[in-house]
This record gives C-alpha cells, structure tokens and sequence, in this order.
C-alpha cells in the first residue's frame, strides 16, 4: 500500500463527500458553477512517500547494465538561464539515474558543460535573434530531426527549465512535445514549458504520460486559462482535481507550502518539512527528480507486484517520491547551511537524504 490503510480509506471515504457535495463537478462543469462549488474544507490524506521511494528505486544489481536506471533529458537552457537545467540534469543524475542529457540553445551549451563534464549537452535549440526569417523552416526542421535520433532512448524528458520565451524556440518545443507523446515517452512539463502549454493546452490534454509541476505563479495562471477561476482557499483538492480532469487527466503536482498531486481521480499530499529557505531552483530539482522516480516507477507497475497495486498510475508515484526525497535534502541542506543554504548544497544532500530512505546495501 502506498498510502497508508487509514489513509486509504480516508481517500475513499474523500471520494464519497466529494461526489456528494460536489454532484455538479462534472468535466462539463461551467465556471459560474465551478465558481459556486464551495466544499467543505476536506483533509487531503497524506501519501506515505518514504514507502513509495522503498518500493520504486531499483536495486543496485550487479548485472545491469548502463542506462537501465534511467536516460533523462532536460529541454531548456538559453541565453538568460543556464542554472535551472543544470540543477534539473543533475539532479536526476545524483538520485540516480545513469545518464542526463541537456538540449539547449548554443549559447548555454558551453556554459552548461563547463557546470559539470557528467552531462550531455546538445546545442541545437535556436532563439528568433539567431535565425533569419526566411531560414526558420529549414531551422525548425533540422532541430526535429536531430533531437528525433535521440528521443525514443529517454526514460522521461522535462520541458521547461530555463527555457525562455521566444516564440520561434517554443514552436520548435511544440513540435518536440507532440514527437514525444506519439512516442509515448512521460514527460514532465515546467517553468517556460509550463508558460508554451498554458497558451495551447492541447499540446497535453489527455496526455495520460505528462505531469505538470506548477508553482504558485504557474498554477495560477493555469486555472485562469482552463478553468477561468481564481485559486480557491476553501477546497484546493477539489479544484485541483477538476483542473486536472478539464486537461484530459493529466497529472499535476502543485507546489507549495504542501505540495498537492492529482490525477483527477485521487489526490494525495506531501506536507513534509523541507527547508524555510526559498532559494531559487528547488522548482529544478524537483523535476529532475520526479522524472527518475516516475521512471522507476513505471517499471515497478510493470514488473509484477501484488494486483491490488497495479492500478497506480505510476506518475503520482514518480510526484510523490520526488516531492519528499527534495524536501528531505532541502532540510539536510538547511541543517546544515542555514541562512546560506543554495540550491548547490540541496542537491548535495540528494543522494544521503535517499541513502537514508533506501539504503543502497
Ligand atoms: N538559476 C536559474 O537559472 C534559475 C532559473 N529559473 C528559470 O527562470 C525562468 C522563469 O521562472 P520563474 O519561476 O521565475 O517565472 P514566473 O513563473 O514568471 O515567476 C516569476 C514571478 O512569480 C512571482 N512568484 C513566484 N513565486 C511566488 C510565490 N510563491 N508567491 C507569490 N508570487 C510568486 C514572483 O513575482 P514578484 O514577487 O517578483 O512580483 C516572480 O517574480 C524559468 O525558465 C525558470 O526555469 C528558475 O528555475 C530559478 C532558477
Ligand atoms: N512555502 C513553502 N514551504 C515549504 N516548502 C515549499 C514552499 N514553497 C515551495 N516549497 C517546496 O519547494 C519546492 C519548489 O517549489 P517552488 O514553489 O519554489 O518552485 P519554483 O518556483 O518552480 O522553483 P524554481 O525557483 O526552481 O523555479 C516544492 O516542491 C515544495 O516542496
Ligand atoms: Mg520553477
């Protein structure tokens, strides 16, 4: 079980009120009524995340091979922002997965291998002040093929982290979005990229592989454009979820003080304290993170394991996990760093905040 069996059956037992209460919540719910569903405030029930981080994470079996714990990429990275898929790329790596791409605009490129020698980085995303008008066809398509001979290798890829907003470089993104999902890759959407689908929402509507990570900012300017609403204080379960089940029941993990999961059906919480600082870039991390547990996690629903379980979408595990192992190394990280506490020391504290849940011998 990966909630708890009181929590479990609190869940239900939510299922049942919210359906009660909120009979009107239907997908064809119209805003004025969306606006109208006041619940009762409804205790969301807790994952039992440091369980779901025991199950999913591979053992370090001696005869795997490389690539077995996961290829990552991360899409992002331009002039302004070189940081965030860095911190997205490492991360991935330092909680273990055996390889972690970058594909990024040729002026981050070098700046980013210069971060670490462990990340691939590939230079081919171009912005609209590098490409004349009347190249950018042949630009655009050049950039599809050459990130096609890579993308049927990745485990997960994240769109988003430091990405920017240029409008020729996110129709490139666009087209590398719908390539992802008829290869049926998860992928996980942030930041920039959560900007690109909150101004054409098909792009992942009904991706039942695609998990947005909204922050305060992003999910409210997600619920404006999909549900024309504002951020309800009263029920924030059941909002999410509705949020959740207008975009064809993709997953989204919204973060915050707790950080809320839902994939229309159920929502979960993790609410474990982290860190009081609130140094930019924990956003990254946490990406990075939730791509390797949610690839761990698709292996474990597919390995096998008791049939009581086997209906978990293995997204809301890869939020969970990811979710509690940063706030675990964002505590490590503030134990130790106090008020100095950077991005840099949280995901020094990644790989002994999972040695903690799940030893590695
Ligand atoms: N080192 C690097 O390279 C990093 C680069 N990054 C990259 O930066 C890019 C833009 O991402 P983003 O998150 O800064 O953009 P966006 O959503 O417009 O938010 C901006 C505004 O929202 C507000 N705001 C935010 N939180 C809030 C809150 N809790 N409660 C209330 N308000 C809140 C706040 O407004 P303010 O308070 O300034 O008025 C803030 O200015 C993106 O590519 C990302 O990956 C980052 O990953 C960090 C590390
Ligand atoms: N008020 C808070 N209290 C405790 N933890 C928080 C709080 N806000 C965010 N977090 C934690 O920090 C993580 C990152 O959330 P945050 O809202 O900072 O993302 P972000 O703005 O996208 O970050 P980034 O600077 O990387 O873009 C979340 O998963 C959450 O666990
Ligand atoms: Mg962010």
């Amino acid at each position: 079980m990966w909630l708890s069996s009181s929590t479990s059956s609190a869940l239900r037992r939510q299922h049942f009120l919210i359906r009660s209460l909120c009979a009107s919540s239907t997908p064809q719910t119209s805003h004025n009524q969306m606006e109208r569903v006041h619940c009762a405030s409804i205790s969301i029930p807790e994952a039992d995340a440091e369980g779901v981080i025991r199950k999913i994470t591979p053992l370090l079996d001696r005869t795997r091979h490389k690539g077995q714990a996961g290829r990552i990429a991360v899409i992002g990275g331009c002039r302004e922002y070189t940081g965030a898929p860095y911190f997205t790329a490492i991360s991935a790596l330092k909680i273990g997965a055996d390889l972690s791409h970058v594909f990024c605009t040729k002026d981050a490129a070098t700046v980013i291998k210069s971060y670490s020698p462990e990340l691939i980085v590939h230079p081919i995303l171009e912005e609209s002040y590098s490409v004349r008008e009347d190249e950018r066809e042949t630009v655009s398509s050049y950039i599809l093929a050459e990130i096609r001979k890579w993308l049927e290798r990745f485990d997960c890829i994240v769109v988003g982290p430091g990405l920017g907003r240029d409008p020729f470089l996110l129709n490139c993104v666009s087209d590398i979005m719908r390539h992802a999902r008829q290869l049926t890759i998860p992928i996980v959407i942030d930041a920039d990229g959560l900007y690109l689908v909150t101004n054409n929402i098909e792009l992942v509507r009904g991706n039942s592989l695609a998990i947005l990570t909204p922050n305060v900012m992003e999910y409210k300017r997600l619920l404006e454009k999909v549900l024309n609403c504002d951020v309800s204080n009263d029920n924030q379960s059941e909002q999410l979820r509705i949020l959740s089940q207008k975009i064809g029941g993709v997953t989204i993990l919204r973060k915050g003080k707790e950080d809320l999961i839902s994939d229309a059906k159920t929502v979960t919480k993790v609410s474990t304290f982290g860190s009081p600082r609130r140094c930019g870039g924990q956003g990254d991390i946490l990406s990075g993170s939730v791509a390797v547990f949610t690839s761990w996690a698709r292996h474990y629903v597919m390995s096998g394991i008791p049939s009581s379980e086997m209906s978990l979408n293995p997204l809301i595990l890869g939020c969970v996990a990811g979710s509690v192992l940063l706030r675990k190394a964002a505590l490590g990280a503030f134990l130790s760093k106090k008020r100095a506490t950077l991005t840099t020391d949280i995901i020094e504290f990644l790989g002994q905040s999972l040695e903690e849940i799940c030893p590695a011998e």
